[in-house]
């Protein structure tokens, strides 16, 4: 067992998990390029925690380490006191369980030869979870209906080409909730989508949330999406957590001077 080996007290009685100086260099070219230069922030238990900066600045690189896509250089990850560094990749797999990844791109993220029925049950078949084919088709149902899909009979038969994009990220975090992870890294999964479309992912999420007490990492580009979608919001700059804080006093009174040129940005962008 995992958890065995591993178990000591959360560093935050409320935290599920706690990154310290977290580091990843890219070879490029010959030349080693850091992209993360040390950096901490935690995420409560059922608390949604906003990631922004600017494009470039290793918003990705830390979801996909968090998900385990990804090893970092060095570093800790105590996950519900587990050292994710420290894991071997089988017990990896298992933490993965309950730590699941929705990404940006609805079109790219579903395979176009598996239904939904497929794509959403495959965590289960990797996970070793649902005893058989209809019972794995019993939890995609409810997983379908749980972001939404209704009734779950209608989608869960087609493929991803027969769905529009908004669905498409539905069906992706349908995926991501089946194994009922306890912490969800959300890579842009508005950015490609319409307002409304946006505001019926973001609704979904939040039912989840609230229903499963499930937390999120929302990496966004949108720092006005933050404001009443997370508690709480980290600004990334040069590899670094510059600025920390609840999302609305984040935005009202940013304190680092990259933070505020983020938010003068988005306000020139509403005067266009
Ligand atoms: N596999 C890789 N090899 C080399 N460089 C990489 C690799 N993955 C990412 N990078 C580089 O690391 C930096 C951070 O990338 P990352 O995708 O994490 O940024 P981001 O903040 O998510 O950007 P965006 O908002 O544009 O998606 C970028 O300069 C990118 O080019």
């Amino acid at each position: 067992m995992v958890a065995k080996k591993t178990v000591k007290a959360p560093a935050n009685s409320t935290g599920i998990l706690e990154v310290r100086g977290l580091r990843k260099a890219y070879k490029t070219r010959g030349s080693l390029v850091t992209v993360l230069n040390g950096v901490d922030f935690t995420v409560g238990d059922n608390e949604t925690v906003g990631l922004v900066g600017s494009s470039g600045a290793g918003k990705s690189t830390i979801g996909r380490i968090i998900a385990g896509l990804e090893q970092a250089d060095s570093g800790s990850m105590d996950y519900l006191g587990q050292e994710l560094q420290a894991m071997k990749p089988n017990e990896r797999r298992l933490a993965a369980k309950s730590i699941q990844m929705i990404f940006q791109d609805p079109y790219e993220s579903l395979s176009p030869r598996m239904t939904i029925e497929q794509l959403v049950s495959e965590p289960l078949i990797i996970q070793k979870q649902g005893k058989d084919r209809s019972m794995r088709r019993q939890l995609v149902l409810e997983a379908l209906e749980e972001v939404s899909l209704t009734p779950p009979e209608r989608f869960i038969d087609r493929y991803p080409h027969e769905l529009s994009g908004g669905e498409r990220q539905r069906v992706g975090l349908a995926r991501a909730f089946i194994c009922r992870p306890r912490l969800i890294v959300a890579d842009e999964p508005t950015s490609m989508l319409d307002a409304s479309l946006r505001l019926e992912l973001l609704q979904a999420m939040a039912q989840l949330r609230e229903r499963h007490r499930i937390s999120y990492l929302f990496i966004t580009h949108d720092i006005a999406l933050t404001r009443n979608f997370c508690d709480r919001l980290l600004v990334l700059d040069k590899g670094e957590i510059v600025e920390a804080g609840n999302s609305g006093t984040v935005i009202d009174h940013p304190q680092h001077q990259f933070t505020r040129s983020l938010i003068q940005a988005l306000m020139d962008l509403n005067r266009i």
